[in-house]
């Protein structure tokens, strides 16, 4: 979480003129409600029941596009491998001080609970291999957006 998928996933759309999709977005459409409302009202097992529908939604049977997850969608293991079956995956990490400085102000991340200084570390405790997965990984903290959609370009043309 607050990485930098959407923020990256937009340079790197331009950058290739390929279309860009942010999951959570579309969660936001296909629902009629803010991510925070829908963990409000629904909680969070009907939010990931939601997302994995979105991802294999946007994800199959398409090309040329860039796809930024929210942060907890690699966590099943099927959203997983919808992931690696359809496209190239990158990890974008950063380290829990620079997390909680991009995101400590951001009202519309619930899993935050309104205290990133203490949630932070603790989600990154509990998913500290929920990435290992990814085909690419990319340390975010000390790179701008530019930075990072150049390493992933490098990497596509290298495929
Ligand atoms: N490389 C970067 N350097 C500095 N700030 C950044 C960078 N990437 C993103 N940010 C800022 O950090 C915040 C979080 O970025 P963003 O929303 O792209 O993260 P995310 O990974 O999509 O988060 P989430 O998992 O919640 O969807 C935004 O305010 C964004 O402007
Ligand atoms: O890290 C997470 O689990 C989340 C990240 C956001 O992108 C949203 O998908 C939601 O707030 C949950
Ligand atoms: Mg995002």
């Amino acid at each position: 979480m607050g990485t930098g998928k959407s923020t990256v996933a937009s340079v790197l759309a331009e950058r290739l003129g390929w279309s860009k999709i942010d999951l959570d977005t579309c969660i936001e459409e296909a629902e009629g409600k803010t991510i925070p409302e829908v963990f409000a009202e629904k909680g969070e097992p009907y939010f990931r029941e939601v997302e994995t529908a979105a991802l294999r939604r946007e994800l199959e049977g398409r090309t040329g596009q860039i796809v930024a997850t929210g942060g907890g969608a690699v966590l099943a293991e099927e959203n997983r491998a919808i992931m690696l079956d359809n496209g190239l995956v990158v990890a974008l990490t950063a380290d829990a001080e620079t997390i909680i400085s991009r995101v400590k102000d951001d009202p519309n991340r619930p899993l935050l609970r309104g205290n990133a200084e203490k949630s932070v570390p603790e989600l990154l405790e509990r998913r500290k291999h929920a990435y290992d997965f990814a085909h690419v990984r990319i340390d975010t903290s000390d790179k701008t957006a530019e930075q990072i959609a150049d390493a992933i370009v490098a990497r596509l043309q290298a495929d």
